[in-house]
């Protein structure tokens, strides 16, 4: 194992319960920033088909410090489902989604409580290793973030090694050219694989970022508001991907954009935090009913744009 891997390993295990909230500590560095570790031998391969995942959050609350930005949120995210998570800023929305593949505790100060089931297993469980969770929960975040001067397909092998993923000589072709063409950007760089990701222009960055993260194959893809920093045109390009992602792997998307929540998903999750208490879900559902026939005032106002 290399120093790199215990490292990762370690931060996995060294949660240390204090009553129910589990402080983390952590000393990794975010997956985009790590120096790439050799993948070691009779570590998971990506091959073989995967079906979606059902996640499940059970009470989940976070804190950073002494802050509580979350209370006891509870939310199932069907499998092969889009869930979007909406809300106005502050409300929690993306610490919620990092805590559904463990990224909340790569940030200092970060504690949680509650569990998030994967399949019915809480990745949180003590023999659950950090690794298996990242693999099988893959994110996408706002800013596209290829490794810049990485060549195209090297972009695209790097999710497995991010993950500690091994995959034969041979399977690396197909690997690339199938996820590339999930990501729905195959035919745009077919011919210059070489290239750096760096090149592409940002709708491409992040479809080439989705693509790394589909490679691993998982069977959750998480998306931090994904299209914030995309024209229109690359907007609508990534919401055809997650369209055609969708029944092959559980979505789920925070997003500001309330047309976009209407258009992409199946669930909506509507946050809130309120006068200075923590985030929590005021109301979710079938997006329809979310903004067609929603339950709560609040969200009637949100959805409509009263507020937020
Ligand atoms: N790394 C951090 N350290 C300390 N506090 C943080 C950190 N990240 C977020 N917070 C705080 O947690 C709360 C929730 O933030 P979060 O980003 O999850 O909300 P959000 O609903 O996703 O907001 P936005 O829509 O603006 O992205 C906010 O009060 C924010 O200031």
């Amino acid at each position: 194992m290399t120093d790199a891997t215990a490292a990762r390993d370690s931060a996995a295990t060294e949660t240390a319960p204090t009553t129910d909230i589990a402080v983390v500590r952590t000393g990794t560095a975010l997956a985009d920033t790590v120096v790439l570790p050799p993948v070691p031998a009779g570590a998971p391969t990506a091959s073989g088909p995967t079906a979606p995942a059902t996640l499940e959050a059970r009470a989940v609350s976070a804190w950073f410090g002494s802050h509580q930005v979350l209370e006891r949120v509870s939310l199932t995210m069907p499998a092969g489902q889009v869930t979007a998570l909406i809300g106005p800023s502050g409300c929690g929305k993306s610490t919620f989604l990092r805590t559904l593949n463990r990224m909340h505790e790569l940030i200092p100060s970060a504690a949680l409580a509650g569990e998030v089931l994967f399949e019915g297993e809480d990745i949180y469980a003590p023999q659950r290793r950090l690794t298996d969770a990242r693999r099988r929960i893959g994110m996408v975040f706002q800013k596209p973030n290829p490794f810049p001067a990485m060549s195209i397909y090297d972009n695209v092998v790097a999710g497995l090694r991010l993950t500690g993923t091994r995959v034969s000589r041979r399977e690396k072709d197909e690997l690339v050219e199938e996820s590339l063409t999930r990501a729905g950007l195959w035919k745009e760089v077919r011919d210059r694989l070489r290239q750096p990701g760096g090149a592409l222009s940002g709708g491409q960055q992040q479809r080439l970022c989705i693509a790394r993260a589909l490679a691993v194959r998982p069977r959750v893809l998480l998306m931090d508001e994904p299209c914030s920093a995309l024209d229109p045109t690359s907007t609508r390009r990534v919401e055809e991907t997650i369209h055609e992602l969708a029944g092959q792997v559980t979505v789920v998307i925070v997003t500001h954009n309330m047309q976009q929540a209407a258009r992409v998903s199946q669930q909506c999750a509507f946050f809130l935090a309120e006068q200075g208490t923590p985030g929590g879900i005021v109301e979710h559902g079938p997006t329809e009913h979310i903004f067609g026939t929603p339950e709560d005032q609040r969200t009637a106002d949100y959805v409509a744009g009263r507020f937020g």
